[in-house]
């Protein structure tokens, strides 16, 4: 019997020669098993074996007694066997998180601990065929993703431990056979019936009634869906990552900017994908969301209008900005933030809401006359063409310019649309402007008033930090 397990692992190709093993033992019958034949075989593969066993406190008395189960019969068989006693009763009571997944948290950090001690790499945990064909219907009658259906993966890694799990196209009944065979006597975990209710339900109401009625091997079928859709489920993850690096535009910890254009040229099916990369890139693997807001932010994104923002759980916020969709943490730009300062002549002014200041001097003529360059972020003037105060404010509905070079007057709005400056940043762009109208929009235009020309008695330059619309406003 050893030597169809010894066929399947080989054919299966997650433990090579010389793997340092540690194996999770519940003292069930699946993970004595397991460990018994990495056991058996260890010695012509060249393998080091070690058990890991977590007494979660579960079950008082019976618990402690799995413990010491498992190490009698790592004892038995020479095998070095970590244990840990956690009171995981009292973490969950502690935490908020899902009781489920702090027992999980705790034994992954146990198996990590036990790794380290015994210098191992991989942790093979006795997960089966059966265990399989319950995930796989479990997930699509909850309702799930390709991801979802692809059930357990054989082998994942995680924080450095490569988790593999070599049963998981073995059914039960075999595992129990060989125990049966070999004299394998599991410890009976009293707390299956109560904890697992949804799979048992599954395994010994559900799949005998579609063994019955509908298909006997029904949970090959499920096994072998799983297998089919973990296969394309690569493919497609694969090509997502790919297309998904050519639509960055860039990115940070805390946001991300896309092409739109570019996203919505690919299939639907890759959209989503890429959206759900992004999510489980910002947030970190933690909270993904879920398929109905990834589907909204795809529809959002087809939809095409500029003007609206997205507000997503766990503090998300996603916007257009002419062919950027941008996702962050950070708010879209309020539309709010007017501000006017009075601009000293000559001197330095601060301007706090976009973090920069502006400076002036006055010259006379003469004096500038072969030094003046203007810049989009200088300019100057004809200091006597100047009516009254110089201020530097936000812009204001119906607010109009003549531009430099062009007759007639146009909507500041429309030349910063032109300009492809976004809706936030139209908010907060400065304009210089005297007692009567606007002079110049720093960074963008300037009009065709106060131009210096050879009867200028004093020139005045004005110079504006400068800014990147990435420094304020985002
Ligand atoms: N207390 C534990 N300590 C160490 N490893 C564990 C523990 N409980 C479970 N495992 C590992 O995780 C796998 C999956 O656990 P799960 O609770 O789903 O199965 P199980 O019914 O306990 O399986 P088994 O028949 O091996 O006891 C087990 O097969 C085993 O490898």
């Amino acid at each position: 019997m050893i030597n169809r397990f010894r066929d399947l692992l080989k054919q299966k190709r997650l433990l090579s020669k010389h793997e340092k093993i540690l194996v999770g033992v519940s003292g069930g019958v699946d993970s004595l098993v397991l460990l018994d034949v990495l056991h058996k075989l260890s010695k012509e593969e060249q393998w080091t074996v070690c058990a890991a066993h977590l007494d979660h406190q579960f079950r008082g008395q019976e618990s402690a007694e799995d413990a010491r189960y498992v190490q009698q019969f790592c004892k038995e068989r020479n095998i070095p066997c970590a244990t840990e006693s956690i009171d995981v009763p009292k973490l969950i009571k502690d935490s908020k998180e899902n009781p489920q997944e702090v027992a999980r948290k705790a034994r992954y950090e146990f198996y990590h601990r036990a790794a380290n001690q015994f210098q191992l790499n991989k942790l093979a945990l006795a997960h089966h065929a059966n265990d399989q064909a319950e995930t796989v219907l479990m997930r699509i009658l909850r309702g799930t993703g390709m991801e979802g259906m692809a059930g357990i993966p054989e082998q994942r890694e995680e924080n450095g431990l490569l988790i593999v799990r070599p049963f998981l196209t073995i059914f039960k009944d075999e595992l129990e056979h060989y125990a049966e065979t070999y004299g394998i006597i599991p410890r009976l975990d009293s707390s299956n019936l109560k904890t697992k209710y949804r799979r048992n339900f599954i395994r010994l109401k559900l799949f005998p009634l579609l063994e019955k009625e509908i298909n006997p091997s029904v949970q090959t079928a499920l096994l072998h869906l799983g297998e089919i859709v973990q296969g394309e489920n690569e493919l497609i993850q694969e090509m997502s990552k790919d297309k998904l690096k050519a639509i960055i535009k860039w990115k940070k910890h805390n946001k991300i900017v896309i092409k739109g254009k570019l996203f919505l040229s690919h299939h639907l099916a890759l959209q989503r994908r890429m959206i759900k990369l992004i999510f489980s890139y910002l947030l970190q693997e933690q909270q993904n969301l879920g398929f109905i807001h990834i589907d909204q932010v795809c529809g959002w994104i087809r939809e095409g209008r500029t003007s609206t923002e997205l507000v997503l759980p766990h503090g998300l916020f996603a916007w257009k900005e002419y062919d950027d969709i941008i996702f962050s943490f950070e708010q879209y730009p309020k539309q709010n933030q007017e501000y006017i300062y009075k601009v000293l002549i000559p001197g330095n002014t601060y301007i706090k809401e976009l973090g920069v200041s502006i400076d002036t001097r006055l010259d006379s003529w003469s004096d500038t006359v072969s030094n003046v360059s203007e810049d989009r972020f200088t300019a100057v003037f004809d200091w006597e063409a100047i009516q009254g105060d110089l201020i530097l404010r936000t812009r204001k509905t119906g607010d109009r310019m003549t531009l430099l070079g062009m007759s007639g007057h146009k909507k500041v709005k429309d030349i910063m649309i032109d300009a492809k400056v976004s809706r936030g940043h139209r908010e907060l762009l400065p304009l210089l402007c005297d007692q009567k109208q606007i002079l110049w929009i720093p960074g963008l235009r300037r009009s065709n008033l106060a131009v210096p020309t050879p009867q200028t008695k004093q020139i005045l330059t004005v110079r504006i930090q400068p800014f990147s619309f990435d420094n304020f406003g985002r």
